[in-house]
């Protein structure tokens, strides 16, 4: 029953049966989520509200889910939240930091606190990190200064102290700059192979860059996992594309399954799913990842006329 050989020797293998989440208000956050994510980074995908958060928050034993299992190779995570804690790394969506303590400072007060006693042991530890995420220079100064993708490379440090096995980052390139977010998922590219990191996001280019794995929740659901390169596969031949006019797009939209809309020079260009060509002026295009989540997010919105209708209204 435990984690599959085919994971890498030494890895651990998190596997998620059933988790179901609801809040005290009856938000059913989490609705019988099942997972299983062997070492390396794998990409949770879904829209604002699908419920990511709530996953991370539980996997990070932030909070108990209302049923299911999670098992992070022999450790049960609901009956030992501290034994998970102990090799767990979490960068939460929200990362509060005490805005006139240093990096340095506030890197070592966190390693105190991950258990880390020895003084030099922790010496090693913060410059070691401080250099890997590249704020060695600026050690000294207040984190308060500092920009959203500084922030956010301290918050990977602080997230690898003690070399954790499980590493949860949520939403961690919202709001950063190209440069940075590149400098970011550099960053998360270089985390060890025997690690599971789990990337929660709606930044479908970071999984395709980043993800050997993915996932996409919606509404609280799993409706589609597997590998990228499979997923995309799967819809080889079935999206078209054609360049329309602003004023037709609403029409295009009652005709055909529009996934996406994008404007380029002046110009509405559309993205739709279809088993044949849907027509004069659309050409066959090659499926990307953005094709897998826009197809997915369509068919799973089509599914739920009320929902549709209450959106339209
Ligand atoms: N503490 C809470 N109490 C009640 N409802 C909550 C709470 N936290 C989240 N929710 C609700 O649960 C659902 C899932 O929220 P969650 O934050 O997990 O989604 P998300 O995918 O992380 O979204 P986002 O990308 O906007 O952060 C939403 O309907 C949200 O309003």
């Amino acid at each position: 029953m435990r984690g599959p050989s085919a994971a890498p020797h030494g890895a651990h293998m998190l596997a998620i049966k059933q988790l179901t989440h609801t809040y005290p208000n009856g938000v059913r956050a989490l609705d019988e989520v099942s997972l299983e994510i062997p070492a390396g980074m794998f990409g949770l995908l879904g829209p604002n509200g699908a419920g990511k958060s709530s996953l991370m928050r539980c996997l990070a034993t932030l909070q108990v889910p209302s049923a299911g299992q999670i098992r992070f190779g022999d450790i049960d995570v609901i009956a030992q939240p501290e034994a998970l804690r102990a090799t767990l790394g979490y960068l939460p969506q929200d990362f509060g930091v005490y805005p006139r303590v240093s990096a340095a400072d506030m890197l070592d007060h966190l390693a105190v606190l991950k258990g880390i006693a020895s003084r030099g042991e922790r010496r090693d530890t913060v410059e070691a990190l401080l250099r890997q995420v590249n704020l060695w220079e600026v050690r000294k100064s207040a984190i308060a200064g500092f920009s959203g993708g500084m922030r956010q490379r301290f918050g990977i440090a602080q997230a690898l102290i003690g070399n954790p096995r499980l590493i949860i980052v949520d939403e961690p390139t919202a709001g950063l700059d190209p440069e940075e977010r590149n400098r970011f998922n550099n960053l998360l590219a270089e985390i060890g192979e025997n690690v599971v990191v789990i990337l929660s996001t709606h930044i479908v280019d970071d999984v395709t860059d980043l993800c050997p794995r993915t996932a996409i929740l919606v509404g609280g659901r799993i409706v589609q996992a597997g590998t990228p390169t499979a997923l995309i596969a799967a819809l080889q031949g079935h999206i078209w594309q054609a360049s329309i006019d602003k004023h037709e797009l609403d029409a295009a939209k009652a005709r055909h399954a529009v996934i996406a809309t994008r404007l380029r020079g002046g110009r509405t260009v559309i993205r739709v799913l279809a088993d044949a060509s849907p027509g004069i002026g659309f050409a066959p295009a090659e499926p990307g990842l953005e094709d897998v989540y826009f197809s997915t997010l369509y068919l799973h919105r089509a599914a739920q006329p009320a929902a549709v209708d209450m959106k339209a209204a």
